[in-house]
């Protein structure tokens, strides 16, 4: 299909008032959509249902589900044009003296707590709205698309819910077959034309917990034969961020005769919320967070993306297996990303969410600094309204 051809559908999709997601892998090409052909409002039960799945942070309240086995697929290869990826311009803005010190207010407190050692680490945020000349999700999600070729970019809409698009560099995990992989991603610095940084004890520090929990809690869900990389520094648009990859094997009676994951509803468990989204001890920040942020992340650091697809693997002409060929035919794919850098497009504004990570060596101005440059992401293509 076209990219001209594609983008038409899913204009007359979205006049239709039905729901759908388009969207684009990191560092992939294809970017694909799946259209519901009815309004309805699905949600997930156990995750063994096979679509596109959209949670939010709080995981008392439910996922929603854009089911396969209700919605057309669309699928178009991107071309991509080199100018997008090299740019770090910054769009000029004017910067509320109250969202500030409500900001820099907020960070102390935490920093307060945290140095009584109750927690070690809390993710803070913050909304902020940006005026809309028009309410056109689609014209953004093509600027996303050609901005940002390493996030996982994408247009989510639900007549019932609302529309959210974001370019988020966060992976929550990936699991293909037996196949495991995830990461732990903290630490931010501004990229100013080198990826040749170095990093602060703050920001070490802070990416190690993430690291140390996530590894933790996967020992004890059925990820076996953890592989941990160092910590390397990654680029997400304006932004750096250190990263160690983690990959394992799930426990093979995890996996279903039908290629699907038993342990997939017990890895979102153990994950979600991260440290990289949440905190240490998750139970203790999840509750500083809901208490003291005085807003809703609805689905700001909740996580999307495929459930349980089936995945095209390349059939072997060599029938000397003839076992492992029908499993290799069946294998399916679950790969879900943390919702961040994201906005929610409103009638006249787009919400923008942002937040970082705060540790007991927090300067609370240095943190409102890290918001503004997070939501840079956001406004540069917002600018090209
Ligand atoms: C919470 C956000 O980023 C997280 C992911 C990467 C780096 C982060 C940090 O340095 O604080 C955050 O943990 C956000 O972008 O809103």
């Amino acid at each position: 299909m076209t990219e001209d051809l594609f983008f038409e559908r899913l204009r007359k999709h979205y006049e239709q008032n039905l729901p759908f997601i388009a969207y684009r892998k990191p560092e992939a090409t294809g970017v694909q959509a799946f259209l519901q052909q009815n309004a309805d409002l699905y949600t997930t039960e156990d995750f063994t249902e096979s679509g596109f799945i959209f949670a939010p942070f709080d995981d008392r309240k439910k996922t929603i589900l854009i089911p396969e086995n209700a919605s057309e697929k669309l699928i178009f290869e991107q071309v991509f044009s080199e100018e997008a990826s090299t740019s770090v311009d910054s769009p000029k803005e004017e910067i509320s003296e109250e969202k500030k010190s409500a900001h820099i207010q907020l960070v102390s407190k935490a920093v307060l707590a945290l140095k009584t050692g109750e927690m070690d680490k809390v993710v803070l945020s913050r909304k902020e709205d940006v005026k809309l000349k028009e309410k056109a999700p689609l014209k953004l999600f093509r600027e996303l698309l050609k901005t940002y070729p390493t996030a996982f970019v994408y247009c989510w809409f639900h007549p019932k819910v609302g529309c959210w698009l974001g370019a988020t560099p966060e992976t929550l995990f990936k699991v293909e077959g037996t196949r495991f992989k995830t990461m732990a991603l903290a630490g931010t610095q501004k990229y100013t034309g080198t990826m040749e940084v170095t990093w602060g004890g703050k920001e070490k520090q802070e990416q190690q917990f993430v690291t140390d929990s996530i590894v933790e809690n996967l020992k004890q869900s059925g990820v076996e034969n953890l592989k941990i990389s160092a910590p390397y520094t990654v680029r997400a648009g304006n932004l750096l961020h250190l990263r160690t990859d983690i990959t394992g094997i799930m426990h093979s009676k995890a996996v279903r005769s039908d290629g699907s994951t038993e342990g997939i509803s017990g890895i979102i468990s153990v994950l979600h919320p991260t440290p990289a989204v949440c905190g240490l001890p998750k139970e203790k920040a999840k509750e500083f967070i809901l208490s003291e942020e005085g807003y809703d992340r609805e689905f700001y650091t909740g996580f999307l993306g495929e459930l349980n697809l089936q995945k095209n693997t390349q059939r072997s002409r060599n029938r000397r297996n003839v076992e492992n060929l029908a499993y290799r035919a069946v294998k399916k794919e679950t790969a879900l990303f943390v919702n961040l850098r994201c906005m929610k497009i409103e009638a006249e504004k787009a919400e923008l969410f942002i937040g970082g990570g705060i540790t007991k060596d927090s300067v609370p101005e240095d943190e409102w600094q890290e918001t503004v440059n997070k939501a840079e992401t956001m406004k540069k293509v917002l600018l090209k309204l």
